[in-house]
C-alpha cells in the first residue's frame, strides 16, 4: 500500500505530521504501508514554479492513495490562476478522475455543546454529503476575463453531462442503501438549466433504487434547512460548487471545520483523502490547528482504498476516546476541558491507539 503524503501549505504540514504519526504507528504494528512525500500547492510553486510539478504527478499516479493537508495562502493570491496553489489541487482531482467526494458530517456526542446549534437539534447528527468533484462551474469552458463593450467581464460556465450526473447519483444511492435509505438531491433548477438536467437525471437514476427515498431541494432552502433541522438529511448529493459551500456550512454543526474528513474517489478505488478545510493561514505555525479531520481522513483511506476496516475503526475509536477524555484544540474548546495544541492532540490519539 503506497501512500503519497502531500502536506501542502499553511497548517498542512502541522496536521499531516500528526496523521503520519498515526500511520507510522500502524506500520510499526504490522500494517504494510510505504509513505512517500511530495510537493503540492504553494510549497511546490516556491520550489519548482509549478503548483503540481511533474514529480508529484508521477508520485500520485503511482501511489495507491494520497493523503493531503491543504494548499493556498495569501502569498500566492496575486499569481495567475494556472499557477495558484488551488489549481494544483484541482488538477490532481481531474488527473485521477476523483469525481466522488464523500464528506461525512458526524457530531461526536462529546462536542454537542461546541456545535453552533442547540444540542437537542444536533444530537446523533450523521449526514453524508456526496459532492461531485470533477465537473460543474469549476472546470466548465469557456471561462475568463475579457474586454467587452469597453469594460472587463468575468465569466465561467456551469456545465454537467448526463453521464457525470448519473455516476455521482449512483454513488449517492448506493451510499444511502448502507445508511437510512434517503437521498436529498440539491440543485437550483428554478433558475439554472444545468441543474434542471441534474434533477432529471437524478430522478431517472432513482428508478434503479426503489428502496431509496429521493427528495429534491433548492440550494438556498438546503442552506437554511441545514441550520434549521439538519437531522432531516441522510445523504445529500449535489454538484461541485454547491457541495463546497454546503459542506463548510455543515461542518459547524459538528463543532468545527477541523472535524470534517473527506474521501475523493474514482471508479478504481483510488482515493485522495483530505480534511475539508483549507490551509488556515490565520493560525498556521502556531500549533493550534485541529488535526482530527486529517487523522479521520486516514481512517477513511484505510477503509475505502485498502479495505482495512479494523485499522480504520481503531483510529476512529481513538478519536472518540480522546474527545471523551476531554482533550480539545482551541476550535472546539469549552470550559472544563483540557486545551491542547496540534501535537498534543496527536499524542493523545496515539496514546489511545
Ligand atoms: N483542500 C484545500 O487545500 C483547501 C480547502 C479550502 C481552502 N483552501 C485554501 O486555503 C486558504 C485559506 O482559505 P480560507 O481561510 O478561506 O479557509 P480555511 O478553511 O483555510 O479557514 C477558514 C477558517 O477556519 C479555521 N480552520 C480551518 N481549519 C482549521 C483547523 N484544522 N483547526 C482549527 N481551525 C481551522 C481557520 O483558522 C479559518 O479561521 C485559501 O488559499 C484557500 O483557497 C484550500
Ligand atoms: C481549495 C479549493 C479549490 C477547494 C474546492 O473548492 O474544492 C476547497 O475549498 C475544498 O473544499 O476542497
Ligand atoms: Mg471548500
Amino acid at each position: 500500500m503506497k501512500i503519497a503524503l502531500l502536506a501542502g501549505d499553511g497548517i498542512g504540514p502541522e496536521i499531516v505530521a500528526q496523521a503520519e504519526r498515526v500511520l507510522r504507528f500502524l506500520m510499526a504494528d504490522g500494517l504494510k504501508m510505504e509513505l512517500e512525500s511530495g510537493l503540492l500547492g504553494g510549497c511546490a510553486v516556491d520550489a519548482t514554479g509549478e503548483p503540481f510539478p511533474e514529480a508529484t504527478r508521477k508520485l500520485v499516479i503511482e501511489a495507491d492513495a494520497v493523503l493531503l493537508g491543504a494548499v493556498g495562502g495569501l502569498k500566492y493570491d496575486n499569481l495567475p490562476r494556472e499557477k495558484r496553489p488551488e489549481q494544483g489541487l484541482l488538477t490532481i482531482r481531474k488527473t485521477l478522475n476523483l469525481f466522488a467526494n464523500l464528506r461525512p458530517v458526524i457530531l461526536y456526542p462529546e462536542l454537542a455543546n461546541a456545535s453552533t446549534l442547540k444540542p437537542e437539534i444536533v444530537a446523533g447528527l450523521d449526514i453524508l454529503i456526496v459532492r461531485e468533484l470533477t465537473g460543474d462551474i469549476y472546470f466548465g469552458q469557456p471561462r475568463g476575463i475579457e474586454q467587452r463593450d469597453g469594460q472587463r467581464v468575468g465569466f465561467n460556465t456551469m456545465i454537467y453531462s448526463e453521464s457525470e450526473i448519473r455516476r455521482i447519483a449512483h454513488i449517492a444511492f448506493q451510499a444511502a442503501r448502507r445508511r437510512q435509505g434517503k437521498v436529498c438531491s440539491v440543485d437550483k433548477m428554478n433558475v439554472l438549466e444545468c441543474t434542471q438536467l441534474w434533477r432529471d437525471i437524478v430522478t431517472e437514476t432513482a428508478q434503479t433504487y426503489p428502496d431509496v427515498a429521493l427528495t429534491h431541494m433548492l440550494v438556498d432552502n438546503a442552506a437554511m434547512q441545514l441550520v434549521r433541522d439538519p437531522k432531516q438529511f441522510d445523504v445529500i448529493v449535489t454538484g461541485n460548487m454547491f457541495g463546497d459551500i454546503l459542506s463548510d456550512e455543515a461542518s459547524m454543526l459538528t463543532g468545527s471545520i477541523g472535524m470534517l474528513p473527506s474521501a475523493s474517489l474514482n471508479d478504481q478505488n483510488k482515493g485522495l483523502y483530505e480534511p475539508i478545510h483549507g490551509s488556515a493561514p490565520d493560525i498556521a505555525g502556531k500549533n493550534i490547528a485541529n488535526p482530527l479531520a486529517t487523522i479521520l481522513s486516514t481512517a477513511m483511506m484505510l477503509r475505502y482504498s485498502f479495505n482495512q476496516e479494523i485499522a480504520a475503526s481503531r483510529i476512529e475509536h481513538a478519536v472518540k476516546k480522546v474527545l471523551k477524555q476531554g482533550y480539545r484544540t482551541a476550535d472546539i474548546f469549552e470550559s472544563g476541558m483540557k486545551r491542547v495544541g496540534t501535537v498534543e492532540m496527536g499524542d493523545a490519539v496515539l496514546a489511545n491507539m
